[in-house]
């Protein structure tokens, strides 16, 4: 992959929360238009890799682009590189006293000057895009989890984000919905030329849909590859984590046996 390539490109990345490395020495590059799954028991750093991606949670150590240039620490810089991520978070930050058709336009109305009627286009755009164009006036409340779940993923569309980041998109939805909800975020990548990156616990619903497959585990990655080397690899920490295996190299209680391993780093 040359550097033009990546979307996303870690070099010797070392994330720290309190006094404690939850990542240390990671080396990743994401290719621009794939879907690339982010795995890894829970505490192992997921979301704390998402916050380096956004600027949340400064590198104690190493290098982190995004876009094409490093992640500014703070001020003006960072605000434009946020807007070129669509962030897709754990729930659905979806407010309740708004219709789906409002929250999808809070995006647009704070960061453009767009006109009213050119707004309201834009939003009927993302709500087809998402399949639910016919729920624009509708609350919240009157939307299943899934259809929620599409609302707030054209919410993140909003202001045409080459990368999306979703974390743990499937939670709390049932089997169906969280197919319809991996389609599209398939779909939408390759339709709008996006590049997504998703975290998830939900392996066998996203392995179908994703190009790559990152695995972290006790500090680092552990496994990066195709969905088909992800499921023929014989390494027992990525084994254990596919298999749900409560005996293996990762302690059960794997945010203590993290703590452990950093006092010895
Ligand atoms: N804001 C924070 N302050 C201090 N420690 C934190 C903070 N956020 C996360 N941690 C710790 O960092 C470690 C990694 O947490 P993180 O949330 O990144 O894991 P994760 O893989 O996303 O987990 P999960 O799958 O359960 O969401 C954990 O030990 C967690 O307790």
């Amino acid at each position: 992959m040359t550097a033009s390539d990546a979307i996303v490109r870690l070099r010797q990345l070392r994330l720290e929360r309190g006094e404690r490395a939850v990542l240390r020495g990671i080396d990743l590059d994401i290719a621009r238009g794939s879907v690339v799954a982010l795995f890894g028991p829970s505490g192992s750093g997921k979301s704390t890799l998402l916050s380096a991606l956004t600027g949340e949670l400064a590198p104690a150590a190493g290098s982190v682009e995004v876009l094409g240039q490093p992640v500014p620490s703070a001020g003006r810089a960072l605000l434009e590189l946020r807007k070129g991520l669509g962030v897709l978070l754990q729930g659905n930050g979806l407010l309740t006293d708004l219709t789906a058709a409002e929250n999808v336009a809070l995006p647009l109305r704070m960061h453009t000057d767009l006109p009213a009627p050119v707004i309201e286009r834009l939003v009927a755009m993302k709500l087809h895009a998402v399949g639910l164009r016919a729920a624009a006036d509708a609350y919240p409340r009157e939307l299943s989890g899934g259809m929620a779940r599409r609302v707030a993923l054209a919410r993140a569309l909003a202001l045409d984000p080459p990368l999306m980041i979703y974390d743990e998109p499937l939670t709390g939805l049932d089997p169906i919905a969280c197919g319809v909800v991996m389609s599209l975020v398939r779909r939408l990548n390759d339709t709008l030329g996006l590049t997504s990156i998703v975290v998830t616990h939900h392996v066998h619903e996203t392995l179908p849909v994703t190009d790559h497959a990152v695995v972290i585990a006790d500090g680092g990655i552990v496994f990066s590859g195709t969905p088909a080397e992800l499921q023929g690899s014989t390494d027992p920490l990525v084994r254990q984590f596919l298999d749900g295996q409560p005996d293996g190299p990762i302690p059960f209680d794997s945010r203590g046996a993290g703590a452990n391993r950093q006092d010895a780093a």
